[in-house]
């Protein structure tokens, strides 16, 4: 027992608020770790928002991956989300069942999860509670953040004719889990990356960047937003459903193959294999898929370029008339029907 509270004081406790921050942060009225509960105060005039995600080792992460990356993922990909509705991180707990206790272990996936931490915006966001038990190896993380009254961006609003866009390179973390697991797809082609394509696709794999820095953009321009996890197929997917539901008509996205942004690596892989599994529905990308009417497109661009955002126009939003699939893959304005067929699933799925 005493070791739990070890465990506690030694590696977390550090992550959690400085003393005497509250104040000086407008996070009044928070306590942190060692109480029955953390007590939080919604600043006024916001709204929390409030999202979980679980790591479990072998399904989330290969299980060589280094306690350092395990603790980053664990974090980053739930600032993911909060990045994904617009809002601003404030603090996150964290549930863990470890094995064994190795305090080399523990060390390290502190200071991933405490670089996660500082990643985003600024400000580190504190470690505010949560629970340690033995047992396979498992991660779960709720992070919460604040978002102005009535402006968290939804899955559910995305219209016809809105602009579909993505902030970064979509399919290397799916590379990046070919080279380190080739048994996950089931073939077991060589990839010849130079070493720092491989480093490249590892990191985007191990280290997800929280792409935080949009919060505040994607407040103003998006109609909709959704981060990329499952793989931008299914995770357009889910606007397209939410929205077709919320509105009362079908919508199709449609999406250009060639406006796709791709890393010198997928580039090189997509002209050897013609393999568009990873970029389109491979997953772990952790970049964010959002729509934006076309009215608010030139000043879109123009904030984009103002705080050095990179956007790319990947496809639009139509309606889906009879026959039609939910998704349309197009090359040179046609779609491509072989690549449609090439794709067993549109993402990762556990079920
Ligand atoms: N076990 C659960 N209990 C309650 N809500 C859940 C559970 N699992 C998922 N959800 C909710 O279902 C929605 C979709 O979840 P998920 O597919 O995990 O989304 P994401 O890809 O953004 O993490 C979210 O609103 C999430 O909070
Ligand atoms: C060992 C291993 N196998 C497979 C994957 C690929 N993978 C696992 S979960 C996942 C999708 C994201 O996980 P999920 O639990 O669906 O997160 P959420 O969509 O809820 O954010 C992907 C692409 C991986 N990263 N590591
Ligand atoms: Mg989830």
């Amino acid at each position: 027992m005493a070791r739990e509270f070890d465990l506690i004081n030694d590696f977390f406790a550090p992550l959690g608020a400085p003393s005497g921050s509250e104040l000086h942060n407008g996070r009044e009225g928070q306590i942190g770790i060692g109480d029955d509960g953390a007590v939080i105060s919604v600043p006024p005039g916001q709204q929390a928002v409030v999202v979980t995600d679980t790591l479990v080792a072998g399904v989330h992460f290969p299980l060589q991956t280094s306690p350092f990356d395990i603790g980053w993922k664990s974090l980053a990909v739930n600032l993911s989300d909060l990045a994904a509705m617009g809002a601003r991180p404030a603090f996150y707990s964290l549930a863990l069942t470890l094995p064994t206790y190795d305090a080399e272990w523990l060390s390290e996936f502190a200071k991933g999860l405490k670089a996660a931490s500082e990643s985003g915006c600024g400000e580190m966001v504190p470690l505010i509670g949560g629970d340690t038990t033995k047992g396979p190896l498992c991660i779960t993380v709720s992070a919460q953040g604040w978002v102005p009254n009535g402006q968290a961006i939804m899955r559910h609003s995305a219209r016809e004719g809105d602009r579909i866009f993505v902030t970064g390179t979509l399919g290397d973390a799916a590379l990046g889990l070919k080279l380190a697991m080739p048994e996950f797809w089931g073939d077991f082609t060589p990839l010849s990356f130079s070493d720092e394509d491989r480093a490249k696709l590892l990191e985007a794999l191990n280290r997800p960047k929280p792409q935080l820095a949009y919060s505040d953009f994607l407040r103003e321009y998006a109609s909709s937003a959704i981060d990329i996890s499952d793989g931008l197929l299914a995770d357009l997917g889910h606007i397209l459903e939410r929205s077709s539901m919320r509105f009362g008509y079908d919508l199709k996205g449609c999406i250009d193959l060639a406006a796709l942004p791709k890393s010198q690596a997928m580039q090189m892989y997509l002209q050897q294999t013609h393999d568009w599994r990873a970029i389109l529905s491979g997953g772990d990308d952790y970049q964010i898929c959002f729509t934006v009417s076309v009215d608010k497109l030139e000043s879109m661009r123009e904030a984009a370029r103002k705080y050095d955002l990179e956007v790319y126009e990947v496809g639009s939003i139509e309606l889906r008339m009879e026959g039609d699939g939910q998704l349309e893959l197009m090359k040179h304005g046609q779609i491509d029907f072989a690549v449609m067929q090439s794709l067993a699933m549109k993402g990762f799925q556990h079920f």
